[in-house]
C-alpha cells in the first residue's frame, strides 16, 4: 500500500504518516511490525539494532515500493551517541531491545539486567526531555507467579479467576527470592515500567506500556547450530521445533506442567499497530496482549506440535516424542517458572477494541510450515556431514 489515503483511526480521525524509530527492529516481534508498517501504512521507520538479518528482505532489492520508508542503523545503544538524534527525528520511539531468553536469565543474569534497565534508561530519558511519545515492550513475566500457585494442590479456589487472572491494574507481581536468578529480567522489567509510569506521572511523558503474552510464529529466536549457536537454548517454540527437525526428543522441563496461553504474531501485531495509531487512545496504559483462549501446559504443546509437525512434513513421529529433563539440568542453578498465564483482555479491549483471532492449532499449522520449509533441508546437510575429528 503506502498511499495513505483514507487511513482513519478508531475515532474516525485522519492518521497522519509519522516516523517511528524502532529500536530492537531486527528481532522476531521487530521483523513482523517492519512488514506490517511497510505493506500496510505510509508511515517511516528508522529500525536500529546490531542484527538486519530477519528484515533484509524488506531492504533490499532498493527497488521495493517502500525503500524510501525504511532506514536501517547498525547501531548498539549501549554506547552510540546517535540515539538521542534518532529519536529527536521521529514521532515515536518503540523500544524492543532486550535480552529475553529464559536461558540466559539465570546464567547471565547481569546482561539481563543491564540490557532490560540499564539500557533503557536513556530512551525514556530522551522521549521524555524531547517530548517524544514512547512505546515501551516489557513482558507478561512481570506478574511472575499467580496467588493460585500458593495455594495447596487440590483447594478450588485455584478454579477461580481471581488467583490465577493476570489483570494490568490490579495483579500483584510475584517474584521468587533473589537466588532463583530467573526472576532478574521480570524485576529490571518491573523496575523500567515503574519509571516509566513515573516520568507519565511527573514529567508528562506520554507512553504506552506492553505486555506480551507469549507470541510466537516464523522467525521467532533460531535453530541451534543453524542460524544461531550449536549450544544455544533458544524459547520453547524454537527448542521444540529443532528437536522436531532433527528428530529428535522434545525436552519436557519439570515436567511439562507450566501452562502458557499462545498468540500468534500476526494477531498481535494488530494490536501493536492500534497502539500506534491511536495515541489518545494508548497513552497512559499498560496493555496485555495475548491469547486467552490458547492455554496449553507445556506438555500439550510438546504433542500438538509434534502432531501438527508430522502433518506438514509427511514425515511420522517418533513412537517416544517427549522426555523429562530437570530444570537444573536444562537450564542450571537459580531457574525457576511462571505456573500459568492467562491475560485479562479487559483493557485492551475497552480502549482500541482487540481481539486474538487465530486459534492454537492453526498457528502451530502456519508457523511449523515456515520451520519445515525453512531449516528441514539445512538440518539434513548438518547431519549428513561427518564431525571433524582432531
Ligand atoms: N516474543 C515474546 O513473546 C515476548 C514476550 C514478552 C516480552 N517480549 C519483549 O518484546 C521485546 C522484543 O522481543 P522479541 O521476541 O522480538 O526478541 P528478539 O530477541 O527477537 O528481539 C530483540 C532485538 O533487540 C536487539 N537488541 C538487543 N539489545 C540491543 C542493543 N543494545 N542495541 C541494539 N539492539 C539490541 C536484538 O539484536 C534483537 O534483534 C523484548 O523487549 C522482550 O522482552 C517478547
Ligand atoms: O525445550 C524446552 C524449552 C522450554 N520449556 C518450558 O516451556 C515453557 C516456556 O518457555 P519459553 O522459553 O517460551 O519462555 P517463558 O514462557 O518461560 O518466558 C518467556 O515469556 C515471556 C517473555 O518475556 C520472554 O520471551 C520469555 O521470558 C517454560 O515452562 C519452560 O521451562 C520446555 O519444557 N522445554
Amino acid at each position: 500500500m503506502a498511499s495513505g489515503v483514507a487511513r482513519v483511526d478508531l475515532d474516525g480521525r485522519p492518521i497522519k504518516p509519522m516516523t517511528i524509530c524502532m529500536i530492537g527492529a531486527g528481532g522476531f516481534i521487530g521483523s513482523h511490525l517492519c512488514e506490517k508498517l511497510m505493506s500496510e501504512t505510509p508511515h517511516k521507520v528508522l529500525a536500529l539494532d546490531v542484527y538486519s538479518d530477519k528484515i533484509k528482505h524488506l531492504l533490499e532489492p532498493s527497488t521495493l515500493p517502500w525503500a524510501d520508508r525504511i532506514q536501517f542503523h547498525r547501531i548498539n545503544i549501549k554506547h552510540d551517541s546517535r540515539l538521542e538524534g534518532l529519536i529527536k527525528m521521529s514521532d515515536l520511539t518503540v523500544n524492543l531491545a532486550a535480552i529475553c531468553t529464559p536461558a540466559d536469565y539465570n546464567t547471565r543474569p547481569l546482561d539481563t539486567i543491564y540490557s532490560n534497565f540499564i539500557d533503557a534508561l536513556p530512551v525514556v530519558k530522551y522521549c521524555s526531555e524531547n517530548g517524544k511519545r514512547l512505546i515501551h515492550f516489557s513482558t507478561c513475566e512481570v506478574y511472575g507467579k499467580t496467588i493460585g500457585s500458593f495455594l495447596p494442590k487440590d483447594s478450588p479456589l485455584r478454579q477461580d479467576p481471581a488467583y490465577y487472572m493476570l489483570s494490568e491494574d490490579a495483579s500483584p507481581c510475584i517474584f521468587g527470592s533473589i537466588e532463583k536468578q530467573r526472576w532478574s529480567y521480570a524485576c529490571a522489567k518491573q523496575l523500567i515500567e515503574r519509571l516509566i509510569y513515573a516520568e507519565g506521572a511527573e514529567n508528562g511523558l506520554e507512553f504506552t506500556i506492553v505486555r506480551p503474552f507469549n507470541w510466537i510464529g516464523p522467525r521467532m529466536d533460531f535453530i541451534p547450530g543453524i542460524d544461531g549457536p550449536s549450544e544455544g537454548v533458544p524459547r520453547v517454540l524454537a527448542c521444540f521445533s529443532n528437536a522436531l527437525l532433527r528428530r529428535q526428543q522434545l525436552k519436557l522441563v519439570d515436567g511439562g506442567q507450566s501452562q502458557r496461553t499462545f498468540i500468534f504474531i500476526k494477531d498481535a501485531i494488530e494490536a501493536v499497530l492500534l497502539m500506534i495509531e491511536n495515541s489518545a487512545r494508548a497513552n497512559g496504559h499498560i496493555f496485555n496482549v495475548g491469547n486467552p483462549n490458547n492455554e496449553v501446559t507445556v506438555r500439550q504443546l510438546a504433542e500438538m506440535m509434534t502432531q501438527v509437525y508430522s502433518k506438514v512434513s509427511g514425515e511420522p513421529p517418533l513412537e517416544v516424542p517427549t522426555i523429562d529433563v530437570s530444570s537444573k539440568e536444562f537450564y542450571g542453578e537459580g531457574y525457576d517458572d511462571s505456573d500459568k498465564r492467562i491475560p485479562d483482555m479487559t483493557i485492551i479491549n475497552r480502549q482500541l477494541g482487540w481481539n486474538p483471532k487465530t486459534s492454537l492449532w492453526d498457528l502451530l499449522e502456519s508457523t511449523l510450515t515456515y520451520q519445515h520449509r525453512t531449516y528441514a533441508e539445512a538440518i539434513k546437510k548438518a547431519i549428513s556431514q561427518p564431525v571433524a575429528t582432531s
